[in-house]
């Protein structure tokens, strides 16, 4: 496994935090161009502003030049880390100035997809609509990342074939932990309440979750960090060539 010194945050990422960090190079070149006109007369200071100038010019031609866009579309179930890791990985990548955008139940499921509920159409309706809605995204070249439990696979066979057909990349990834464990982080307390028999046709409990059978990413969230899942999943996107090597 790789590994790196950027660390990244766990929790949401806003508009304002994203801006920052998609500018920040453009910042940081300007004030060196401008320092470099400014300072003329100093030789040392200036070779030193034209190698950082050059350095940041090929690092940012190379990540226009070899970013693509891509869905990598998350399944697992509830409180399986699919949010948890979906929202790392696009704060790392926006970081490294990849445009990434994370789509989840809260900008889907409480928005355009307000109208449906968790009976096995609705499901199969909520993926259709966000994988047409991430086959947008990665169009305009950027990743897109989704985090739903899309439970069936024929739904998830769909939203790749809905990708291929446009020649968009499409990287599933199993976030997977055993029912016994999600069972125990139960954030919201839905198993719970799905045991009580107080939530009807709850994923694992009351109804069905089909694993992926051959993923191109696989996380065991049970037996790796945060952080490792991460980088797992960063690795795959390097050695595919779909984000710039370190
Ligand atoms: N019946 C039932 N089954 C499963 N999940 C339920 C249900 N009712 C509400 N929730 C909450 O909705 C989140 C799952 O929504 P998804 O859009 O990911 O589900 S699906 O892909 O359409 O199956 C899921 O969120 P996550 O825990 O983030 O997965 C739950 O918080
Ligand atoms: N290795 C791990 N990867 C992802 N989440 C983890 C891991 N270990 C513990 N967790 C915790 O499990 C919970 C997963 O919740 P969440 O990301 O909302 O899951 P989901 O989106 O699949 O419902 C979070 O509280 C997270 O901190």
């Amino acid at each position: 496994m790789g590994s790196t010194n950027i660390t990244w945050h766990h929790g949401a990422f806003t508009r304002e935090e994203r801006q920052k960090e998609l500018n920040q190079k453009v910042i940081t070149d300007t004030i060196s161009i401008a320092a470099y006109y400014l300072c003329p007369s100093f030789i040392l200071i200036r070779g030193y502003l034209m190698i950082q100038q050059l350095i940041h010019s090929l690092s940012i031609r190379s990540i226009s030049s070899k970013s693509q866009g891509l869905t990598i579309w998350f399944t697992g179930l509830s409180a399986s880390g699919k949010s948890t890791l979906a929202s790392a990985l696009e704060q790392h990548l926006v970081s490294i100035k990849v445009p990434a955008y994370r789509l989840d139940g809260d900008n889907i499921r409480f928005g355009l997809n307000k109208d449906l509920g968790f009976g096995p159409e609705a499901r199969t309706e909520n993926i259709r609509r966000i994988a047409e809605v991430s086959k947008l995204f990665a169009d305009s070249t950027q990743i897109a990342i989704t985090a739903f439990i899309s439970p069936y696979i024929s739904d998830r066979d769909a939203a790749r074939k809905l990708h291929e057909e446009s020649n968009i990349p499409f990287v599933e990834v199993f976030a997977d932990a055993p029912l016994s464990v999600v069972e125990e982080r139960d954030p919201k307390g839905l198993y719970k309440k799905a045991k009580a028999g107080e939530i009807k046709e709850f994923t694992g409990i009351s109804a069905p979750y089909e694993a992926p059978l051959n993923p191109e990413v696989h996380i065991h969230t049970d037996k790796v960090s945060i952080d490792e899942g991460v980088q797992i999943i960063l690795d795959y996107l390097r050695k595919n060539e779909y984000i710039p090597a370190l």
